[in-house]
């Protein structure tokens, strides 16, 4: 059989996803002559007025999971339990003693400040996916309105490592690339614990889920101050995960994630010692529901930079995902979906919101 060439994965999503051209954020904030009106006109969101639907109180309320006690049989069933209503009733969770070693997440941190930190040229050549597919100050994930977020990603293709190559991955700081990969694979075995557990609490086999996550897709995402006009526009517009499990590692601990929750936005605050991990579209499909992938958005700060590492675990391109039967309901929720149909639909531009989801809702 013939292996397969390093580079398909990345010629494979290319073929998923274009990106957009836009203008970097960073660039743009930092612009001497100051953020006229104009400069910050595309940015400027007309339903976010107010903030009349922020529930500032529930702040914390966001459950926190222990790695530790789910694999300790004096502490497992009750910790499962908690899992169960993290997963079915908020979607998200902070993982503490999540196992990834604290130098590790300290380089990671130091690397990703400095990375930023670079002047835009330097970054720039870093964009180098191939195809559409463009790295730094450049969305990858592009829907139209992604193209209004204030905010820089940068897209690294990190597991499997057959699939990555690591040409692509910025070199400045010198350190970087051992960051990173050590990081991804630290992270793969946090993944591998908890989706083991994740299994238990719905009782099915781990081996409907084993090829579930193997594919990760590192995201570091900037968030610019907006001294202006912060609360009028969003770093990252409302939207679910198209992953099976999301982790992000919140670089500086600066706050803006909001979670949407009884139709009110929570905003989350950061736990510098946890990993804040999420249910996907395919874990809410493959669980019928049970489990839901909920919305979230990125909101702005007026006078600190946010940073943030997200990092998304997906089945690969040619696997398919279904709902298990016998959990939740007898009648299935969700279509079967093909990951590389989906994920089309997820980055197409036409997507708002929840939509990709309910394509694959069953009539
Ligand atoms: O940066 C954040 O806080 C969230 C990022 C996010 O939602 C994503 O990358 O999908
Ligand atoms: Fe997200």
């Amino acid at each position: 059989m013939e292996m397969e060439a390093p580079r398909s994965s990345e010629a494979r999503w290319s073929r998923v996803a274009s990106s957009l051209p836009v203008r970097n954020v960073q660039d743009l904030a930092a612009c001497s002559e100051g953020l006229t009106e104009e400069k910050l006109k595309r940015y400027i969101r007309l339903d976010i007025q107010d903030d009349d639907d922020v529930v500032a109180e529930q702040s914390g309320e966001v459950p926190m999971i222990d790695l530790g006690k789910l694999f300790n049989p004096d502490f497992a069933e009750y910790e499962s339990a908690r899992l169960r209503s993290a997963c079915e009733d908020w979607g998200f969770f902070q993982l503490v003693n999540h196992g990834v070693p604290d130098d590790i997440i300290a380089s990671i941190r130091g690397d990703i400040e400095k990375f930023f930190q670079l002047p835009l040229e330097v970054k720039s050549t870093y964009a180098q996916l191939p195809g559409d597919l463009q790295g730094y100050g450049q969305s990858f994930v592009v829907s139209e309105r992604q193209t209004l977020d204030w905010s820089d990603m940068f897209v690294i293709i990190a597991q499997p490592s057959q699939a990555r190559d690591m040409r692509y991955w910025p070199v400045q700081p010198h350190t970087f690339r051992k960051s990173i990969e050590d990081y991804s694979s630290e992270l793969m075995k946090t993944a591998h614990s908890i989706v083991t557990a994740i299994a238990k609490t719905l009782n099915i086999d781990l081996e409907l889920m084993v090829d579930k996550y193997v594919c990760q897709y590192l995201r570091m995402n900037y968030y610019p101050p907006c001294m202006t006009m912060a609360k009028k526009v969003l770093g990252f517009s409302p939207h679910s995960d198209g992953s099976f499990l999301t982790f992000l590692l919140e670089v500086n601990s600066v706050q803006g994630l909001q979670i949407k929750r009884h139709n009110a936005w929570i905003p989350v605050k950061p736990n510098p010692n946890a990993l804040l991990v999420n249910v996907g579209d395919f874990l809410e499909i493959m669980s019928n529901g049970k489990y839901k992938s909920i919305e979230h958005r990125v909101t702005i700060n007026t006078n600190q930079e946010r940073l943030t590492l997200s990092a998304f675990h997906v089945p690969s391109l040619d696997g398919v995902v279904s709902p298990v039967p016998g959990i939740a309901e007898e009648r299935p929720r969700y279509k079967t979906v093909g990951v590389e149909e989906y994920s089309k639909l997820y980055m197409s531009n036409k997507l708002d919101g929840k939509r990709a989801l309910d394509h694959a809702k069953s009539l």
